[in-house]
């Protein structure tokens, strides 16, 4: 335990359940620890207010909703362009820009105390104490293996509480281990990944009133800003086209490839972001040894706010192209809807049957029938028309129950009249309608085969019809990428042309300059000598 002041009140309360830990306490798994005064005198004095105007605050958005402090991103970009990337699940991440100079400055310190580099980190103001970041372990598919993730804490001291993850609970056992460590000002959080595997980290809004606070905590008015400072392994080419490194399938900057952007990819890694804020046991080789290669969770987007990184003019564009792809697919499909065979459905048999005899056997048959007949006529009082039908020759073969319920009532059945006068005394009509039932039964066999027939032709047909389809809108979709990627070349080439032009002008201008002074220079010596 340590003797860094904390909080009263409704924090102290809280503390009760779990100790505060500081300077010199084995945090987390052990290898987490704090560090006070990292910063020199100078720097530390005048880093927050130097931060709060050079940086560029932005507002972020996870989960349709804007995160509750502002934030931003900057990093150490390459010679060639190319940045890291920390990729973690977020709806908007702002742009990454160049390490501005009093970042510039932490950066060194933090780097001499944790003897490896940091090349990203990600700056948040918590504006009062209703600001705060949510329970949650850091992603670490882009973090450099065996590197620690660092906070650094300038202005009012705010608690960073630590609680290991529910899986980890013993049976029966309900309350996970809970680990407060406050962090004052020009105060530096090193967090190992072993930690940040086992423990969720959070800071809890402190909303009690300022003075009810420590001296520590009014620092700065109640204002904060952590500089979350980590080694990313993870890299962006310049246009943002293309990814490599740790977390990406291609390994190095000659093996970098297209940056994916939605889909199954983008699902499966959101899928180990979950896995891997939830589970104490994650082991990186599983969740995201194979590399992924998404850079958006989403295949567009429509907001403009972060146009560098995540919405650059390309990806508008991209969008926009998307979107009438989408409107033509749509149309595609109202085309094909119209065209598409509408199913008859055929014409009731069994109602076409005559009442039976006083036959108690015969009646028995005749009733069931009867009742199914009906039940079929509900859904079936559209006439079927063969036409509608795609035949083929086996269907012409089947028997053609127009023709033959003609027959069989003509010959085969007792007219009503007979019906009622004759009596079980005469089995000729009786049997000739058990023959005639059988008869239908096996016309009605015959036409469900000839409807089963249909209906597999039909979406034969149909699953033809759409694989058609995909294939143009794959053509389309190649089409329209080849020309985004000859727009990017073609603005390029613009660009160093029009540089060129500007040259030429300038030399244009300037000899025309040149030759008219000498003009006027040979007009006066020849006129005055
Ligand atoms: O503000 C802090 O110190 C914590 C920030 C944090 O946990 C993060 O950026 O992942
Ligand atoms: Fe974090």
């Amino acid at each position: 335990m340590t003797n860094i002041e904390h909080s009263r009140g409704h924090q102290a309360s809280a503390s009760k359940a779990s100790p505060i830990l500081g300077p010199g306490d084995n945090i987390g798994e052990g290898d987490t620890y704090l560090v006070l005064d990292v910063l020199p005198k100078e720097l530390c004095d005048t880093a927050f207010e130097n931060l709060r105007k050079e940086v560029k605050w932005h507002t972020m958005f996870h989960k349709g909703g804007e995160v509750p402090r502002l934030v931003a991103v900057e990093g150490a970009v390459d010679a060639d362009g190319s940045f890291p990337i920390y990729r973690h699940p977020a709806d908007f991440t702002p742009p990454l820009l160049p390490f501005s100079p009093t970042v510039s400055l932490i950066r060194q310190h933090v780097e001499r105390v944790l003897n490896h580099p940091v090349n990203h980190v990600l700056i948040q103001h918590y504006r009062t104490g209703a600001d705060y970041i949510s329970e949650h372990s850091d992603k670490t598919v882009d973090v450099v293996h065996g590197s620690n993730i660092v906070n650094v804490s300038l202005g009012a001291q705010r608690t960073m509480t630590l609680h290991t993850k529910k899986d980890a609970l013993a049976p029966g056992v309900t309350t996970r281990t809970a680990q407060r460590v406050p962090l004052p000002h020009n105060s530096m959080f090193v967090m190992g990944l072993e930690t940040n595997k086992k423990w969720m980290h959070s800071i809890h809004t402190d909303k009690r009133p300022m003075h009810t606070k420590s001296p520590p905590e009014q620092f700065q008015d109640g204002e904060r800003i952590s500089l979350t400072f980590r080694h990313i392994g993870t890299f962006l080419t310049r246009d943002e086209g293309k990814i490599y490194g740790q977390g990406a399938k291609g390994k190095t900057k000659e093996d970098a490839r297209l940056v994916v952007n939605g889909g199954e990819e983008a699902e499966k890694l959101l899928a180990a972001f979950g896995k891997e804020n939830h589970e104490s046991a994650f082991v990186w080789d599983d969740g995201y040894g194979e590399g992924f290669d998404v850079l958006h969770f989403s295949e567009q987007s429509d907001n403009d706010d972060f146009p560098i990184v995540y919405c650059s003019k390309f990806r508008q564009q991209h969008g926009d192209l998307r979107k009438t792809i989408d409107r033509l697919e749509g149309i595609v499909g109202e085309v094909d809807e119209h065209l598409a065979v509408r199913p008859h459905h055929p014409a009731p048999v069994l109602p076409t049957i005559p009442l039976p005899t006083s036959s108690a056997g015969v009646v028995g048959i005749a009733d069931a029938n009867a009742t199914s007949a009906s039940s079929l006529e509900g859904s079936h009082d559209v006439p079927i028309s063969e036409q509608d039908l795609l035949l083929g020759p086996a269907d012409n073969e089947a028997i053609s129950l127009p023709e033959l319920v003609p027959l069989i009532s003509s010959s085969a059945l007792p007219s009503v009249s007979t019906t009622t006068t004759s009596t079980s005394s005469q089995p000729a009509p009786a049997s000739a309608f058990v023959q005639n039932s059988s008869a239908v039964q096996e016309e009605l066999s015959a036409q469900l085969a000839q409807m089963a027939g249909q209906l597999r032709r039909n979406a034969v047909h149909f699953s033809e019809a759409l694989a058609r389809d995909q294939a143009v809108v794959d053509v389309a979709e190649e089409k329209i990428g080849a020309n985004y990627d000859a727009m990017k070349k073609e603005r390029v080439r613009l660009r160093d042309h029009r540089a060129k032009s500007m040259g030429t002008t300038c030399l244009t201008l300037t000899s025309i300059f040149v030759v008219a002074v000498a003009f006027i220079w040979m007009f006066f010596i020849i006129r005055f000598t």
